[in-house]
C-alpha cells in the first residue's frame, strides 16, 4: 500500500475502536515542589477544575515527579551519542512557509556549529489548517475535498520545485504524489462513512509535518552533508490522557529512538514535529504546541545542548506588546517564570513543553527567525540567570486575562466550618466552570474567585442552589457577582526574595488610580495576582510595567495653551527633560500641545525643539475631547497631566471631570480656584478624596511659594490671621516706574511687554487680578467667599486693544494721587487683604510711608506677609519677582516636579 510504504512499516491502518486510556493518575496527591531550590513548600493537588485556567499545567507538576524516573530510565538507556554534541532546533509553520523560508532555515541549520543537530519541523504555514479542512469536508461529504487535496500538492509541488532539481526533486514528487494518491483514498473512504475518528484525522493532517521534513532535509543535503529524516512516529511514543493532551512514554521513545538512529545515524537529522503514535503504532498528534514539544523530549532524550525555538517574535517580552509599546524582550527567564507567564496569557512555551528539558537543566532560546540580529529570550535554570539585572528585574513580566467576572460568597456562618470551600468549589466544579484564582481573608468570612465571564451564570445559579438554605438561615449573607473584570500578574523569580515588590507594584496602581478589587499570592511567590476593573486592565498593566521597566516616574503631558508661558515651559523642559530622566528617573513626555485653533499630537511624544514649527506646519483642528483622550489614553504611560496655561474659563470648567477621570491638573490659570464658590469647592472635596492631583502655585505669585507656603502653614496647625500683600506683578511694576515726568501709560505698555500682564490687561489695571487672588488665598485659609465679594473698580471698555490705545486718559488722575503722596513722603501701592479673622477680603491702592516693606519693592515684585498665630509679631515675609514668562513657566514646572514627586519619583 503507497502511505504504508511512504512511512514506517511497522504502522497499523488507524484504529477505529475505542484507544485505551492510560493516563498518569495524579489527582488529590500532596507532593514536594520540588524545584523551587527552597524550603519545602508542599502544594495540594486537587481536583483539576478547581486549580486555574490551564488546570492541566498544575497536574503537569505531578506528572514531572512520576514521568521523572522514567525518563531517567530512557536517557540512561538511549545509546545514540548525548550530551553537549546535540542542539536542537524547532521551526515553526510560518519559517517554513516559503520556498525562500526553507531555504533560510536551511542555512540557519547549516551555519549553527553544533556538532550535531536535530531540526523539529512544523508543517508548511496553513498546511496543517488545510489538512483539517480536507477532513472536514470529507467527512461532510462535500466533494470540493478532492480540489483541496490539489490546492495542497499543488503548493508542495510549487515550493519543491523552487528548492530542489533532478533526483531529488524526482525523489520528492514521487513521495507527494503516492502520499496524496493514500490520502484521497483515504478521505474517500471517510467521504463514504461520512465520518473520521480522530486517529485518522491525526493521520492525514501529520503529512504537513512529513512533507516540510522531507523537503528541508533534502535542501540541507543540497549542502553536501549527510542528512537523515526522521518520521518521528517511528520514535515518539506517547499516552493520550483524557485532558486533550498526551503523556510521552520516554522509555519506549528512549528504545524507538536507539533501533531508528543504529539504522539511520547522520550528524544531521530533521524530525518532524507534532506526530507521535501511540504504543500501538496508531498515529497519533501531540496536541497543541506539538512541535514544541516534540523539540523538547527530544531535547530530552538527546540530552542536549540547547533547544532553540525559531519563531517570528525577538523573544518573550515583558508585557503584551500590543499593550504595551514599550515592553522589552527579556534575556533570560527561569523555567518557573517561563511558566508563570503562559499561564497567565504570555505568548510562551506552553508549559508542558518545559517539563522534559528542565530535568536536564536545557536551555531553550526563543529566537526571530526574521531578525537573527535579536539575541532572543533564554529559559534556563534560576542558578544562570545572572545578577545583572539588578532589583528591578526582581518583576520579569506582567501578564493579562480578560473577560473574567469575580464572585464573593460571603457570610459569617462560613468561619470554622470545615469543608465550605469544598462545597464552593464543588458546586463550580458541577457545572464545568474553570476557576482561575482564589482570594480568602483567613476571617473567613468570605471567599472570592474569578471564573471566565461566560461561566459566572451559571455558577452563581449552582452556587444559589447548593447553598440555598445556608442563605435563608442567613449563614451566608451573599453570593455576588462582580463583572467585567481582569487579572493583571506580575512574574518573578526574584519577587520571593525581594522585599517591597508587592509594596511597589500596588503603589504603581495606587498612583495611577486603579482600584484592586481583589489579591491572590501562591506562596511560590513567582506571581502576585490582582483583579481589576476591565476597562483599567490596559491602564494597570502600563502603569506597573512603566513602575518596574520605564523610569521610575512616567508622565504623559497634554500643554494646553502654548502662549507666553506654556511656550516658555515647553521650552524649560526641553532644556531640563534629558537631565531628569537620567538623574531622578523622570520621564516627562509631551503627548499633545493645543491652542484655541490648532492642536500637536504625537504617540511617543512632541519633538520639543520644534515643536512651534510642527504646530503651524502640522497641527490639525483643535478639538479638546480628542485631544484629552490621546493623551490620557493612547499610549503607555500610565500617568497623565494636562498642564492649563490659558487664563479660560471654560478651560479650567473640565478640571473636575479630568481629575475625576485620573487625569492630574497643574495650572497657572485663576479661573477654577476664584470662580464659582460652589464648583471650587467640588474641585478641591474630589481632590483630597482622590490619588489625581491638583497643583496651583503659579496662580499667586507665579513662582515664589506662595500657595506651599500657606499650604504648610495650615497643615502643620499654625492658624493664619491675615494675608497682606502686593499681590499684582503689573501693577508692582507699574508704581515701581511710574516716577519723574514718566506716563502711566507708558509704563503699563512696558509691563505689557515684559509679559507681566494678564492676556487681558484690564484684569491688572481694574484690580481684578489682585481680587482673584485674595480669593484663591481665602478660600486656601479656609473662608467662603466669591469674587463678587471683593469691591473692585470695574473699567468701561470695549476691548483690551481699546483700553491699551485709551489709557492716556488715566495718565492725569494717576499722577495726581501719585503727587499726593509724595508730598507727605509716602508711595501708592496696590494691595490685597484677606483678613482671615473678620472672613473678608479687600483690594485697594494704599499708601505707604517710604521706610514701609511694602515700599521697598523693584520691577514685577510681589510681597506676601502672612500673619499668623505663630508669626504674630513679626510676620512670614516672601517677597520676589511675581510675574513673568521664566519665573511663571517656572512655578508652573516645579508643580509637575511636585506631581512627579508624589508619584513615586525620588524626592
Ligand atoms: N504672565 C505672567 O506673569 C503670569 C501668568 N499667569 C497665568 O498664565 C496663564 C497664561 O498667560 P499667558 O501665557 O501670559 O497668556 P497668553 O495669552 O500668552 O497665552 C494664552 C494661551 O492660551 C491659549 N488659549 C486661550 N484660550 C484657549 C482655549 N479655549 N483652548 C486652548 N487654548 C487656549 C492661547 O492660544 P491661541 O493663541 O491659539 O488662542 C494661548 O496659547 C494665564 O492664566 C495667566 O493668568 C500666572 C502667573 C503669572
Ligand atoms: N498679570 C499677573 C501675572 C501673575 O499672576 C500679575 O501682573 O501679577
Ligand atoms: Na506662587
Amino acid at each position: 500500500m503507497a502511505f504504508a510504504s511512504s512511512l514506517s512499516p511497522s504502522y497499523s491502518v488507524p484504529s477505529l475502536s475505542p484507544k485505551p486510556r492510560n493516563s498518569i493518575t495524579t489527582l488529590n496527591k500532596i507532593y514536594p515542589f520540588s524545584f523551587l531550590h527552597r524550603a519545602p513548600i508542599f502544594r495540594v493537588s486537587c481536583s483539576s477544575q478547581l486549580q486555574g485556567r490551564d488546570s492541566s499545567n498544575f497536574n503537569l507538576f505531578a506528572s514531572v515527579n512520576s514521568a521523572d524516573v522514567l525518563l531517567d530510565d530512557a536517557v540512561e538507556q538511549v545509546r545514540v551519542p548525548k550530551g553537549d554534541t546535540w542542539s536542537i532546533h524547532k521551526f515553526g509553520g510560518t519559517c517554513v512557509g516559503t520556498s525562500e523560508r526553507i531555504q533560510n532555515v536551511a542555512n540557519i541549520v547549516v551555519r549553527d556549529e553544533s556538532q550535531r543537530k536535530l531540526v523539529v519541523v512544523s508543517a508548511m504555514s496553513k498546511v496543517t489548517d488545510m489538512m483539517y479542512d480536507l477532513i472536514h469536508k470529507a467527512q461532510a461529504r462535500d466533494d470540493s475535498y478532492v480540489t483541496a487535496m490539489d490546492a495542497v500538492l499543488e503548493k508542495h509541488q510549487l515550493t519543491a520545485s523552487d528548492l530542489l532539481k533532478g533526483d531529488d526533486l524526482n525523489k520528492f514528487l514521487a513521495r507527494l504524489h503516492e502520499d496524496v494518491n493514500n490520502l484521497k483514498a483515504m478521505l474517500r473512504a471517510i467521504y463514504i462513512a461520512g465520518h473520521a475518528t480522530e486517529s485518522f484525522s491525526d493521520f492525514v493532517a501529520g503529512h504537513g509535518e512529513l512533507w516540510s521534513a522531507e523537503l528541508l532535509s533534502a535542501v540541507i543535503r543540497k549542502s553536501g552533508l549527510k542528512c537523515a529524516c526522521m518520521d518521528t512516529r517511528d520514535v515518539l511514543v506517547v499516552n493520550p490522557t483524557s485532558s486533550d493532551q498526551v503523556d510521552p512514554d520516554y522509555v519506549e521513545s528512549g528504545r524507538r529512538l536507539d533501533k531508528w538512529y543504529s539504522k539511520n545515524s547522520s550528524d544531521i537529522i530533521v524530525a518532524t514535529g507534532f506526530i507521535a503514535s501511540t504504543p500501538e503504532n496508531i498515529p497519533t498528534t501531540l496536541k497543541r504546541d506539538g512541535s514544541d514539544f516534540s523539540a523538547a523530549i527530544m531535547g530530552a532524550l538527546f540530552k542536549a545542548r540547547q533547544v532553540t525555538i525559531w519563531t517570528d517574535v525577538d523573544g518573550v517580552y515583558s508585557a503584551d506588546p500590543r499593550k504595551v509599546s514599550e515592553a522589552v524582550v527579556l534575556n533570560k527567564l527561569s523555567y518557573q517564570e517561563a511558566w508563570e507567564m503562559s499561564y497567565f496569557g504570555a505568548n510562551v512555551l506552553h508549559p508542558r513543553t518545559i517539563i522534559p528539558v528542565m530535568k536536564y537543566d536545557i536551555p531553550i532560546v526563543i529566537r526571530n527567525i526574521f531578525n537573527l540580529s535579536a539575541l532572543g529570550t533564554t529559559i534556563c535554570r534560576p542558578a544562570d540567570l545572572g545578577s545583572e539585572d539588578g532589583l528591578e528585574s526582581a518583576v520579569k513580566g506582567f501578564a493579562t486575562i480578560d473577560n473574567l467576572a469575580l464572585v464573593n460568597v460571603e457570610g459569617t456562618g462560613m468561619a470554622g466550618v470545615p469543608g465550605t470551600s469544598s462545597a464552593i468549589f464543588g458546586a463550580v466544579k458541577d457545572v464545568g466552570a474553570n476557576v482561575i484564582m482564589i482570594s480568602q481573608a483567613s476571617s473567613e468570612h468570605s471567599v472570592c474567585f474569578a471564573v471566565p465571564e461566560k461561566e459566572v451564570r451559571a455558577v452563581a445559579a449552582a452556587l444559589e442552589s447548593r447553598f440555598r438554605e445556608a442563605l435563608s438561615a442567613g449563614r451566608l449573607s451573599q453570593i455576588a457577582v462582580i463583572p467585567n473584570c481582569s487579572i493583571l500578574a506580575a512574574v518573578g523569580q526574584k519577587m520571593a526574595s525581594t522585599p517591597g515588590v508587592s509594596a511597589t507594584l500596588f503603589n504603581a496602581l495606587a498612583m495611577a488610580n486603579i482600584n484592586i478589587r481583589a489579591i491572590a499570592q501562591g506562596c511560590s511567590e513567582y506571581n502576585v495576582t490582582v483583579v481589576v476593573k476591565r476597562e483599567d486592565c490596559v491602564k494597570a498593566l502600563r502603569a506597573v510595567h512603566s513602575r518596574f521597566y520605564l523610569s521610575r516616574t512616567a508622565i504623559a503631558m497634554g500643554i494646553i495653551g502654548p502662549g507666553l508661558i506654556g511656550g516658555t515651559f515647553l521650552d524649560q523642559l526641553k532644556e531640563q527633560a534629558a537631565v531628569l530622566k537620567e538623574k531622578s528617573n523622570i520621564d516627562l513626555r509631551v503627548l499633545g500641545v493645543t491652542g484655541s485653533k490648532t492642536m500637536l499630537l504625537s504617540d511617543m511624544g512632541v519633538e520639543l525643539s520644534t515643536w512651534r514649527d510642527q504646530l503651524e506646519e502640522n497641527g490639525e483642528k483643535a478639538d479638546m475631547q480628542k485631544f484629552v483622550q490621546h493623551v490620557h489614553s493612547n499610549h503607555f504611560i500610565p500617568n497623565t497631566v494636562i498642564v492649563d496655561c490659558t487664563a479660560d474659563s471654560s478651560i479650567a470648567s473640565h478640571y473636575h471631570e479630568w481629575l475625576r477621570r485620573g487625569i492630574h491638573v497643574v495650572t497657572p490659570n485663576k479661573k477654577a480656584n476664584s470662580g464659582p464658590l460652589e464648583q471650587y469647592l467640588k474641585l478641591r472635596t474630589l481632590q483630597r478624596q482622590s490619588y489625581t492631583h491638583y497643583f496651583y502655585e503659579a496662580t499667586v505669585g507665579a513662582g515664589l511659594p506662595i500657595i506651599s507656603t500657606l499650604q504648610g502653614l495650615l497643615e502643620t496647625g499654625d492658624k493664619i490671621l491675615q494675608i497682606e500683600g502686593i499681590f499684582s506683578g503689573t501693577l508692582s511694576y507699574i508704581f515701581n516706574n511710574f516716577e519723574g515726568a514718566r506716563a502711566f501709560s507708558e509704563v503699563v505698555k512696558e509691563a505689557k511687554e515684559a509679559g507681566y500682564t494678564e492676556p487681558d490687561p484690564r484684569d491688572d489695571l481694574s484690580g481684578t487680578d489682585v481680587a482673584r487672588k485674595v480669593i484663591i488665598l481665602a478660600r486656601e485659609s479656609g473662608l467662603k467667599l466669591e469674587l463678587s465679594d471683593i469691591p473692585i473698580q470695574s473699567l468701561d471698555v470695549a476691548s483690551a486693544e481699546e483700553f491699551m490705545e485709551q489709557l492716556h486718559k488715566y495718565d492725569q488722575d494717576l499722577a495726581k494721587q501719585r503727587q499726593e503722596a509724595e508730598a507727605t513722603g509716602e508711595v501708592l501701592r496696590y494691595v490685597g487683604v484677606v483678613d482671615v479673622v473678620n472672613q473678608k477680603g479687600t483690594v485697594e491702592l494704599r499708601r505707604y510711608k517710604k521706610e514701609h516693606p511694602f515700599a521697598q519693592l523693584s520691577g514685577s515684585d510681589n510681597i506676601i506677609a502672612f500673619s499668623t498665630r505663630r508669626y504674630e509679631k513679626q510676620p512670614l515675609i516672601v517677597r520676589g519677582p511675581g510675574a513673568g514668562a521664566e519665573v511663571t513657566a517656572g512655578g508652573v514646572f516645579s508643580d509637575v516636579l511636585r506631581l512627579a514627586s508624589y508619584l513615586g519619583a525620588p524626592s
